[in-house]
């Protein structure tokens, strides 16, 4: 009997191992069969899928759509195009349209939804409007929206401004004319006014430029923030025994997650105690001088006010921390590259020069309050440009699930206007929206790769600025990233000019060719260095 049952499970193995080892390739071939018959003969054939594992060690990953940005879509002149891996990985499509990011970004009923699988490190804090679908992200849309209004910005513009301020005293940036302060590396500071902002306009912290707040366990609240987000990927993925291990990295690690964890949770509590405070102080009226303007603060005063708006506490959690992850990198990445650009452009440094000063005369404004940001068009023009050539969310993942059409530019008719053909997708189908393609896409943009904030000159939708995605599931905070960015640059630029910071004998085509080509892309892109000289006027 004894020998029967090992002889059974030894059978039961190999039976297991041959149908495993037989399914695997039968399975790839029955996909890309499947695929092949709907989308034809495959436009690109690289050995892996790029965002496969292996794909990720052979160097293609995030770092594909960027390498082939001027070339894949161009081979093909197709704006759709069809990728079947040769050696490992699913088929997939990828798109380099605006037009069909639009269709294919989701919201409430639309058959195309974030994959879960892409979304666990988004919702590690609770689940949020980033990384819901359907009728979920609706409700959570509907409750944040109002977040996202004229006093909101006109705080992050303050709050821009006051941080610069600081900068400049604090970090000693010099203020005799003609002394400089060199940065082999800008993202140094421009990291560090987005993450003030966000922790002042969106957690709602008390934060100064170098003044330390506590989360607790000896942990710094931004520096917890910005560890607990830099090693988001492991507390995510490995499993919880890691954490036990005597290794100080991974014991650091879980403590900062810990310590942000009870910060979290007590600021919730916090909050709520508070509202509950002033909405009977005021008898239920709550004015907007009542409650402060942050992000967390309306979030959790929505919640509590309107049963259809109730959100969890780990909701709650979860839609404040994502203002973090989505709006600190993003902004501080653009920013570093603006400058990167206008530093290599000088020409285009004295345009925006130009305005600036010209419109400090003209409000009589020394200094630049809010109600100059529209006026302000060159400059926020040389930062759309520069998220244009460096768009820091590079790309989106999404899959339909249902079968679906997608309108697909094919050409320009002889008025200019853009023809599209109807592409039937099945349902399940995964597609990447490439946004870096995108702004790559020389049909859009003529001569892409070439700096020029002019093309921005005459645009007055939001909208056009395609790199914060389009649809109703467009980028919640794209006008706090504008005003934000937009505010600093021009403090900076007014007071400081800027230039590139040279090796030993190199020329300023040589640190043109070093630094504008490389962006490194992590969560988000950025350009890689941004070694630079801010000069006093
Ligand atoms: C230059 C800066 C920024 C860029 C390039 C950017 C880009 C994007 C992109 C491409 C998306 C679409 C993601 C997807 O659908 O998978 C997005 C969504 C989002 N962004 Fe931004 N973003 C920026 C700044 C910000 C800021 C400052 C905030 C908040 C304070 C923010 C909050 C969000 C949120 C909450 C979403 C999800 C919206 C939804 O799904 O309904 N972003 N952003």
């Amino acid at each position: 009997m004894e020998t029967l049952y090992n002889m059974d499970r030894a059978t039961y193995a190999s039976v297991a191992t041959a149908v495993s080892v037989l399914a695997v390739p039968f399975w790839w071939w029955y996909q890309h069969q499947k695929f092949k018959r709907t989308f034809g003969e495959a436009t690109y054939r690289p050995a892996f899928a790029p965002l496969s594992l292996p794909g990720m060690l052979y160097g293609l990953g995030l770092q594909f759509c960027w390498d082939q940005r001027l070339t894949v879509y161009r081979k093909t002149s197709r704006e759709l195009i069809s990728m079947e891996p040769t050696v490992w990985g699913q088929p997939i499509l990828y798109t380099n349209s605006s037009e069909v990011i639009r269709q294919i970004s989701g919201g409430g009923t639309s058959p195309w939804q974030k994959p879960p699988w892409s979304q666990e490190a988004n919702e590690y804090w609770g689940r949020n409007v980033l990384s819901v679908s359907g009728n979920e992200w609706r409700k959570h849309r509907k409750v944040l929206q109002p977040s996202f209004n004229p006093t909101l910005y006109e705080m992050v513009w303050k709050e821009t401004s006051r941080f610069f301020n600081e900068m400049l005293v604090q970090d000693n940036w010099p203020m005799v004319p003609g002394e400089s302060k060199s940065f082999p590396r800008a993202q140094v500071f421009t990291q560090r006014v987005a993450l003030c902002v966000v922790l002042s306009c969106a957690f709602g912290l008390p934060i100064k430029w170098q003044e330390k707040t506590y989360a607790g366990d000896g942990f710094t609240l931004d520096d917890g923030v910005q560890f607990q987000s830099d090693n988001l990927l492991l507390v995510v993925y490995a499993p919880s025994w890691l954490f036990r291990l005597p290794f100080k990295r991974l014991q650091y690690v879980a403590s900062a997650t810990n310590a942000m964890r009870n910060w979290f949770n007590n600021a919730v509590t916090a909050k709520k105690a508070e509202i509950a405070k002033t909405l009977a102080e005021t008898d239920g009226d709550l004015d907007s001088e009542s409650l402060k303007r942050d992000i967390f603060s309306r979030l959790t005063l929505a919640s509590q006010l309107d049963s259809k708006s109730h959100l969890k506490d780990s909701e709650i959690i979860g839609n404040t921390w994502v203002m973090y992850f989505a709006g600190h990198d993003t902004t501080a990445n653009v920013l570093a590259a603006a400058f990167c650009l206008l530093a290599a452009h000088k020409e285009e440094q004295e345009i925006v020069l130009e305005e600036i000063n010209r419109l400090v005369k003209e409000f009589a404004d020394v200094k630049l309050d809010f109600e100059v940001y529209d006026s302000l068009v060159k400059t926020r023009s040389a930062f759309v440009e520069a998220l244009r050539l460096y768009p820091a969310g590079s790309i989106l993942i999404r899959e339909t699930k249902e079968d679906t059409v997608l309108r697909v530019p094919c050409g320009t008719g002889a008025n200019g206007e853009v023809i599209e053909e109807a592409v039937p997708i099945p349902k399940g189908t995964p597609i990447v929206g490439d946004m870096i393609g995108v702004q790559y896409n020389a049909r859009a943009f003529p001569q892409p790769e070439v700096f020029r904030p002019s093309r921005w000159y005459g645009v007055t939708t939001e909208d056009a600025y395609t790199a914060f995605s389009g649809g109703p599931r467009a980028c919640i905070g794209r006008r706090f990233a504008l005003v934000e960015g937009v505010c600093f640059l021009a403090n900076v630029l007014r007071h400081y000019q800027v230039e590139p910071l040279l090796e030993d004998g190199e020329t300023v085509e040589a640190w043109k060719t070093r630094v504008l080509g490389k962006a490194e892309i992590k969560m988000t892109l950025s350009i890689a260095d941004s070694p630079l000289v801010f000069r006093r006027r």
